[in-house]
C-alpha cells in the first residue's frame, strides 16, 4: 500500500512549503494539485475558453499537456513545452484557478491524472480536497490553517522575493474572497475531513509546523 500524506488548507497557511520539505524528509513523491487548477485557467486564458463554458473548461483540463520537472529550488511546470512556473504563480491566475475549480466536470476531468500521482513509497498531495476526495483512505491527514493577515503578509513577503508586485491591501482582499470561493462551493469544499489534524499555523516556524506533521507520521 502506498503511503499518502494529505495535506489541504486555505492560501497562504504554508501547504506548498511544507509539502516540498516532508516529500524531501521522507523522500516521497509530490502532487501539487492547486498547480493543475491553476494550469487549466492558464490554458484557458490561452485558448479563449470563457469561464463559464463549463465542458470547454473541461476538455482544457482533460487535455493538459503538462510536465512536473524536480529541479533544485523545488519543481519546474512545463505546459506544452513552455516553463509556466512563474506565470502560474500570478495572483490573477489563482482568483481564475478558483474559479475553474468549482466546476464539477473540470474536478472530475482531473481525479484520475492525481490519483496517479500515488507510486510508492509514498505520496504528499497538497489541495483543498486532497484528505476529502481524492485520498480519503489516506492515513495521516491535516488541516493546515493560518489568519487570514499573516497568510497576506506571507504572501506579500513571498512574491516580493520573486520579484512580483504585490499590494498587502490587494492580496488580502483576494485571498478573503478566494477562501469564501472555495469554502462555500458545492463540488469539493474547503473543509477538514473529519479525520484530519487541524494546525494553526499563525505563530509556528516552518520548521516548527514540519515537526508536528512528522511527529503524526
Ligand atoms: N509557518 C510559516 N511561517 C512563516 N512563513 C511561512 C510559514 N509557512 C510558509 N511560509 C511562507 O509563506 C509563503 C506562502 O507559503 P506557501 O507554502 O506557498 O503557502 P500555500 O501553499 O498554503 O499557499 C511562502 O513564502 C512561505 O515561505
Ligand atoms: N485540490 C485543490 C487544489 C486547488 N484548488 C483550487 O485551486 C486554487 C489554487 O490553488 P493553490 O493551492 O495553487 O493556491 P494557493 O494555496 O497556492 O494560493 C484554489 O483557490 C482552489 O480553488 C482546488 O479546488 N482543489
Amino acid at each position: 500500500m502506498v503511503k499518502v500524506i494529505t495535506i489541504d488548507g486555505p492560501s497562504g497557511a504554508g501547504k506548498g512549503t511544507l509539502c516540498q520539505l516532508l516529500a524531501k524528509q521522507l523522500g516521497y513523491h509530490l502532487l501539487d494539485s492547486g498547480a493543475l487548477y491553476r494550469l487549466t485557467a492558464l490554458s484557458a486564458e490561452k485558448q479563449d475558453v470563457p469561464f463559464d463554458d463549463t465542458e470547454g473548461l473541461a476538455r482544457v483540463a482533460a487535455s493538459l499537456d503538462v510536465e512536473f520537472r524536480p529541479v533544485e529550488k523545488g519543481v519546474q511546470v512545463i505546459l506544452a513545452g513552455e516553463d509556466v512556473s512563474s506565470a502560474i504563480r500570478q495572483e490573477h491566475v489563482g482568483m481564475n484557478a478558483s474559479k475553474v475549480a468549482a466546476c464539477q466536470p473540470v474536478r472530475d476531468a482531473l481525479l484520475q491524472r492525481q490519483r496517479g500521482f500515488a507510486e510508492a513509497p509514498g505520496l504528499i498531495a497538497d489541495g483543498r480536497d486532497m484528505g476529502t476526495v481524492v485520498f480519503p483512505e489516506a492515513k495521516v491527514k491535516v488541516f493546515l490553517t493560518a489568519s487570514a493577515d499573516e497568510r497576506a503578509r506571507r504572501r506579500v513577503m513571498q512574491l516580493e522575493q520573486a520579484g512580483l508586485d504585490a499590494d498587502y491591501a490587494q492580496i488580502l482582499q483576494d485571498i478573503e474572497l478566494r477562501d469564501k470561493q472555495d469554502r462555500e462551493r458545492k463540488s469539493s469544499p474547503l473543509k477538514p475531513a473529519e479525520d484530519a489534524v487541524v494546525l494553526d499555523s499563525t505563530s509556528l516556524t516552518i520548521q516548527q509546523v514540519l515537526d508536528r506533521v512528522i511527529a503524526l507520521t
